[in-house]
C-alpha cells in the first residue's frame, strides 16, 4: 500500500505532453506557466569535444501552492519528462494524512527511501508479520525518463532529483565551491548515478572485519549478500566476466555494455602490449579488481536498475505491510520520554518548512538510510552529536556523540582528454533527429544507444611501492590487492578520448556539519579535497599512467594530440595546478557515522548498525562505512544493507 497522495496533474504524462522542441512559452491546460527563461550549454564532464548538449533552464509558477516558482533545467526534448517531475514534485501528502500517519502503528520507521533504505523496506516486508514505513524526501521515481533511460544519467543534476548541494570553498581546490549531487528521489542516489557496479576489493571488507573487530563484515563471510547482484544482459558477454564470482537470483540487474565502441579492441590489445602494467582483469567484482576489466552497470532490460525500480517494484510496493510516504521530510529523531536509556523511536516529520511537524514512534526500531549527508544532518539535528558544537548552534544535546558528521570521505577526480582520427558522428547528444530515433528504438524495445552510458573498461592501478611518497605516507589502501587509482579508459565519441583519474584511497577527510539550527537549512559540506599531499601525488600518477596507456602501440597513428592537461603540462608544479583547478567530487562521499566495534568510544555506530549510546536507533548507508572502499559506492551500500536487514530480522 502507498499513501503518498495523487498529484492532480497526475494525467499529464507523455501521452498527453508530446515532445516540444519549440516551445518557448506553453500554458497548459492546468494553472501552471512554463517559460523558458534561459538556454545554456553545460560543459560535458566527460566529454572535451565542446559539442555539449544544449539544456534549457525553466522558470516554472503556479497558483495553488505555498512554492510557487522554481527553476529547473532539462534537456529540450525532455519537456514530457518536464511534467512529469512537475507532478510528481506535488504529490505531496496533504496535512490530514501526515498527521493520519501519527495515529498508524509501525513496527520499523525507515528514514530515507533510497539505495540502502529500499534494500531494508523490501527485506522486513518480507515478514509479513513487520508493518514498515519508509519516510523519503524525494518524490516519485516512477516514469521519469532521464532516471530511466540509461544514458541521460547526467541530465539529472539541478533537478528535483537531485539535492543540489554545495560545498564550502576548498582550500585545496583554490577555493573553489563544488556541487555535491545526490538523489532526491525514491532509489536515491541509485536513481541518479552513473550506474557502474564495482564491489571494490576483498581487501576493504577484511579492513571493516578487522576495524568494527566483527568478522561478519569480511569479503568471505559477506559472499551470500554480495553474490545477490547478478549479471543479466542479453549478449553473449564470455570472456568479459567471471560467471564464477557472481549470483543469479538476487533482485537487482546488473550488466555489461551492449554497443560495442570503435575503441573497445584497442583497449584490449593495450592489455596484450603492455600487460605488465595493464594486465587483463576478467571481472573487476572478483574482489581482486587490478587490471583493465569490463565496465557491469546496474543496467537490466535496457533500463536504469535503481534500488526503486527493483527492491521496490510494485510486486514489493503492493505488499499490504509496507507504506511508503513521499515528498516528506525528517526533520529530527526524538527520544520515547519514557524512563530508562535513551530510546529514539520518535520521528519527526514535514511536508515543508512552515508546515505542521508531525511525529511518528516505531515500536520496534527506526532506521536511518537518508545517506551521508542527510543521515548526520538529521542526527545532529536531533542533538545527538559534539555537545560544543551543537551548543554554538542554540540546539541541546541529547547524546553526545563527537563523531557524527566527522570522516567524511570522498573520491577527488580529475580527466585528461585526447583528440583521435576518429571520426564524429552525429550523436544523440549533438543531433535532434539522432536523439528522436534512439528514443524510439529505445522506447520500443529498450535497446539502441540510449541503453549505454560512458565506455566500457575501466583499469585499476596501484602506486608502485617503490614510490617516493611511501616515505611520507603509510600506504592508504586496504590491502595489496586494492587500487589506488581508477582510471575509465576508454571513452570515446567518435574525435575525442576522455579519462577520468579518480583517487580511490583518499586520505583528506573532512565534514557535515550544521549551517543552523533550523533543519531545511542546507548543511555545511566540506570533504577538504586535496589538504593531503597524498591525494595530490595520486592523481599525478593518475594522469601520468594515462599518458602510458594511451602512448602503447594499439593507439599509435590513432590519438593525435593531449586536449588536456596539454602535452606541455609536466612537472609538478604544473600538473598539481591543473589538478587544484579541475578536482571535482566522484560523488561518494562516506563514513559521516561510521562503524567501530562495540565499547569504543570512537565512531557512531556499532558493528551491528545500532547507534551508540542509544537505544531503538539503527544506521543503515553509505555514512557507516569506516573507509570508502576502493571502487564506486553503490554495490558496498547493497551488500551493508543486504546484511543489515538479516541482523535487524534476526533481532526480532
Ligand atoms: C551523481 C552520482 C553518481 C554516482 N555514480 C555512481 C556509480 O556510477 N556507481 C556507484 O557504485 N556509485 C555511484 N554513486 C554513489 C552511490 O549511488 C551512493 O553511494 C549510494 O547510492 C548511496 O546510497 P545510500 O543509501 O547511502 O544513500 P541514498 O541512495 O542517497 O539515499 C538516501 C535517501 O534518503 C533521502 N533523505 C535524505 N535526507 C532525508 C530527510 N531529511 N528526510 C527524508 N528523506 C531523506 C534521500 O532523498 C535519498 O532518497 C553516485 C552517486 C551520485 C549522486
Amino acid at each position: 500500500m502507498s499513501i503518498a497522495a495523487r498529484s492532480p496533474f497526475a494525467r499529464h504524462t507523455r501521452a498527453h505532453h508530446p515532445s516540444c522542441p519549440a516551445l518557448s512559452r506553453q500554458r497548459l491546460r492546468t494553472n501552471i506557466t512554463v517559460i523558458i527563461i534561459h538556454e545554456r550549454t553545460v560543459p560535458c564532464a566527460y566529454m572535451h569535444s565542446g559539442r555539449s548538449p544544449t539544456w534549457y533552464k525553466f522558470e516554472v509558477s503556479s497558483t495553488g501552492y505555498d512554492n510557487p516558482k522554481r527553476i529547473y533545467q532539462m534537456r529540450q526534448l525532455s519537456f514530457a519528462s518536464f511534467i512529469v517531475l512537475w507532478s510528481h514534485c506535488h504529490q505531496a501528502v496533504d496535512a490530514q494524512s501526515l498527521s493520519d500517519l501519527a495515529t498508524k502503528t509501525f513496527d520499523f520507521v525507515i528514514i530515507g527511501g533510497g539505495t540502502a533504505g529500499s534494500v531494508i523496506a523490501n527485506r522486513l516486508t518480507e515478514n509479513p508479520k513487520f508493518n514498515v514505513l519508509v519516510i523519503e524526501a524525494g518524490p516519485s521515481n516512477d516514469g521519469v525518463l532521464d532516471i530511466m533511460v540509461p544514458a541521460f544519467a547526467f541530465g539529472l543534476a539541478n533537478t528535483a532529483y537531485d539535492w543540489n548541494f554545495t560545498m564550502v570553498p576548498q582550500v585545496g581546490l583554490n577555493g573553489r565551491v563544488l556541487t555535491l549531487e545526490r538523489g532526491h528521489v525514491l532509489g536515491g542516489s541509485s536513481s541518479v548515478n552513473g550506474m557502474d557496479y564495482t564491489r571494490g576489493s576483498s581487501d576493504d571488507y577484511d579492513r571493516f572485519a578487522r576495524v568494527t573487530g566483527d568478522q561478519g563484515w569480511s569479503w568471505n563471510n559477506l559472499q551470500p549478500y554480495i553474490l545477490r547482484c547478478p549479471p543479466a544482459d542479453g549478449h553473449n558477454v564470455t570472456g568479459e566476466f567471471d560467471p564464477r564470482v557472481h549470483g543469479f537470483d538476487g533482485i537487482n540487474f546488473v550488466s555489461l555494455g551492449s554497443n560495442p565502441l570503435a575503441v573497445d579492441q584497442r583497449v584490449i590489445q593495450t592489455t596484450v602490449d603492455l600487460k605488465d602494467e595493464f594486465p587483463f582483469s576478467l571481472d573487476v567484482n572478483s574482489g581482486k579488481p587490478l587490471g583493465v576489466s569490463w565496465v557491469q552497470s546496474t543496467i537490466g532490460q535496457g533500463e536504469r536498475s535503481n534500488a526503486a525500480r527493483t527492491y521496490l517494484a510494485p510486486k514489493y510496493r503492493s505488499r499490504p505491510n509496507l507504506h511508503i510516504v513521499l515528498n516528506t521530510f525528517v526533520t529530527r529523531v526524538l527520544p520515547t520520554g519514557v524512563n530508562g536509556p535513551l530510546d529514539l523511536r520518535v520521528v519527526e516529520i514535514a511536508s515543508n518548512a512552515t508546515g505542521p511537524r508531525i511525529r511518528v514512534t516505531a515500536t520496534k526500531e527506526v532506521i536511518t538510510s537518508a545517506g551521508s549527508i542527510g543521515t548526520p544532518h538529521i542526527l545532529l539535528n536531533s542533538g545527538i552529536g559534539d555537545k560544543a558544537d551543537l551548543a554554538a548552534l542554540g540546539i541541546k544535546s541529547i547524546l553526545n556523540l563527537s563523531h557524527v558528521g566527522k570522516n567524511l570521505h570522498d573520491h577527488p577526480t580529475t580527466s585528461v582528454a585526447f583528440l583521435t582520427i576518429g571520426k564524429d558522428v552525429p550523436t544523440w547528444q549533438t543531433n535532434a533527429t539522432v536523439l528522436a530515433e534512439n528514443l524510439a528504438q529505445w522506447e520500443a524495445n529498450r535497446t539502441g544507444p540510449l541503453v549505454q552510458f560512458l565506455g566500457h573498461h575501466v583499469a585499476w592501478t596501484r602506486i608502485p611501492s617503490n614510490s617516493s611518497i611511501f616515505k611520507q605516507f603509510p600506504d592508504p589502501s586496504a590491502g595489496p590487492n586494492t587500487p589506488h587509482l581508477e582510471l575509465t579508459v576508454g571513452r570515446s565519441d567518435g574525435s575525442t578520448i576522455s579519462c577520468d583519474v579518480v583517487a580511490v584511497t583518499p586520505t583528506s577527510t573532512g565534514t557535515v556539519k550544521l549551517r543552523s539550527n533550523n533543519p531545511f537549512d542546507d548543511p555545511l559540506i566540506d570533504p577538504q579535497f586535496l589538504t593531503s599531499n597524498f591525494d595530490l601525488f595520486a592523481l599525478r600518477e593518475g594522469i601520468r599512467t594515462i599518458r602510458r596507456f594511451y602512448s602503447g602501440p594499439a593507439w599509435k597513428g590513432y590519438i593525435v594530440a593531449e586536449i588536456v592537461p596539454g602535452a606541455n603540462v609536466t612537472s609538478d608544479d604544473d600538473l598539481n595546478e591543473y589538478i587544484r583547478n579541475t578536482v571535482s567530487s566522484f560523488a561518494h562521499p562516506v563514513s559521516t557515522a561510521k562503524m567501530s566495534p562495540k565499547g569504543a568510544s570512537n565512531g557512531v555506530v556499532d558493528p551491528d548498525l545500532r547507534l551508540k549510546g542509544a537505544k531503538g536507533l539503527r544506521i543503515v548507508d553509505a555514512s557507516v562505512m569506516p573507509f570508502v572502499t576502493a571502487g564506486h559506492t553503490q554495490a558496498p551500500v547493497y551488500i551493508i544493507a543486504e546484511r543489515a536487514a538479516d541482523i535487524i530480522k534476526a533481532a526480532w
